[in-house]
């Protein structure tokens, strides 16, 4: 049994944010009181071994749900796998992710989403929940068998990393998802718009000289993923917003009651395009970093609810990959272990966004919006659940990283607040940020 004694709970499914005692037994949360005595947390531990934590000065909030995460397995096991990435996860804080479907092959079928979840299984870190292509092969023509692979556990739909060109098997495809009740994830880039841009056009691109990706490759994908979800009342996510018109489409959608919902990462709402350096392959990512005045557009966004959740889309690439010239590095930055953290030192220190709205765009919004277990501390549930230590500082030093990849652009900088304990279904895996 634990007992974390006076520690700060963000709990928003309870809409708790206070100090509070917290005890956890079999796996579960027991109890959250205002404060208990010695002798009461004895009773209850009915024998069972007691290990106490002093949790002053620390915030206990529920394990992360990262609905947007790459894996690349199977097929680039070199890049990242699931069980480094489920690792990277529960150091980072997340104990649940969503495994993103371009994988080689693609996640397509049933046998392949029960794969992941069997993988993610043995892995035995955070929680891994398939997510499926919308088209075989993500060639982006023909549908996959939804149904089938729901039962089989995936948890939704997704070409991510391709946008759905043909607009009527985007319709379709929104339509089959009514039917099984999860959302199609759209990564909104019209193909033609981007080009071979390889970041956002705009003065920063003209001044490195480099092709441009306009702001409008998104909004416009934007704009037509949310008429098709009007239009056929299917439940509609869409990933990484970038771009200050995209936020204002979802705003005007959310208003007329189109189902839909929308995630930021954590990179669109710290860095901009002219931090940009033609070395920074780590900050080459797709979408690529918008304008200051996206930045401020997402943050503003993200307050209002307009976007409902942060999540990391973790794109591991190898360091060979990456060292190549600007215009041939992949797209991709991997954030599982450095995210929380970012979102930490960058938008909550600084005042730009409360902690108790990030853990909620990071935990419960997910839950409801995919269904998941998790993203609570309710009395009763799994204790997935993460001590905070906003005092508690590192260097990212690639060889204290357990993602494969090295691709972030935080590599050699100290930060300051990390996960320190980490427990999924009332174990603990992470303890002073060494994955057990
Ligand atoms: N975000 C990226 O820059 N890259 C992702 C693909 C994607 O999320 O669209 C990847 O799979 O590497
Ligand atoms: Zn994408
Ligand atoms: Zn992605």
């Amino acid at each position: 049994m634990w007992w974390l004694k006076d520690v700060w709970v963000i709990d928003p499914s309870q809409k708790i944010s206070a100090s509070r005692d917290v005890l956890v037994k079999g796996g579960q949360v027991l109890e959250i009181s205002s404060s208990l005595t010695e002798k009461e947390v004895l009773e209850k531990a009915q024998g069972e071994s007691l290990e106490t934590i002093n949790g002053k000065g620390k915030f206990l909030f529920p394990g992360l749900i990262d609905v947007h995460t790459h894996l690349r397995e199977p097929g680039q096991e070199d890049k990242e796998d699931i069980l480094s990435g489920s690792r990277a996860a529960v150091r980072g804080g997340f104990t649940t992710i969503m495994a993103m479907a371009n994988t080689q092959p693609p996640i397509d079928n049933r046998a392949l989403i029960e794969f992941v979840c069997r993988q993610g299984e043995r892995a035995g870190y955070a929680h891994v929940l398939p997510i499926g292509t919308v088209t075989k092969g993500m060639l982006g023509s023909e549908l996959v068998e939804m149904a089938d692979m729901k039962e089989g556990g995936a948890v939704a739909f997704s070409d991510d990393g391709k946008n759905i060109q043909n607009s009527e098997v985007m319709r379709l495809a929104l339509e089959y998802a009514k039917l099984t009740g999860f959302p199609i994830i759209s990564h909104c880039e019209d193909k033609d718009l981007a080009g071979e841009g390889l970041m956002r056009r705009g003065v920063a691109s003209g001044r490195m000289g480099l092709r441009g990706i306009p702001a409008s490759a998104e909004s416009v994908i934007v704009a037509r993923d949310l008429i098709l979800a009007e239009e056929t009342g299917g439940k509609l996510h869409l990933a990484h917003i970038s771009t200050t018109e995209s936020v204002e489409l979802i705003r005007k959608a959310k208003a007329r009651g189109v189902d839909v919902t929308a995630e930021v990462n954590p990179h669109h709402l710290i860095f901009c395009d002219e931090e940009i350096g033609i070395t920074d392959t780590a900050l080459k990512v797709n979408p690529p970093l918008g304008s200051r005045g996206d930045r401020e557009a997402l943050i503003e966004g993200l307050r209002d609810g307009t976007i409902d959740m942060i999540a990391t889309d973790h794109a591991p690439h190898t360091q060979a990959e990456k060292a190549r010239p600007f215009a041939e590095a992949p797209f991709g930055i991997a954030s599982l272990e450095t995210a929380l953290s970012a979102v930490w030192q960058y938008l909550v220190l600084p005042g730009r966004l409360s902690l108790d709205r990030v853990i909620e765009a990071w935990s419960d919004t997910p839950a409801q919006r995919f269904g998941l277990p998790g993203g609570s501390l309710k009395p009763g549930t799994l204790a997935d659940m993460v001590l905070f230590d906003p005092d508690f500082s590192e260097v990212i030093e690639s060889a204290k990283l357990v993602s494969k990849a090295r691709n972030t652009p935080f590599l050699e900088k100290t930060m300051q607040g990390f996960p320190v304990m980490v427990w999924v279904e009332g174990r603990l895996v992470q303890r002073d940020r060494t994955v057990i």
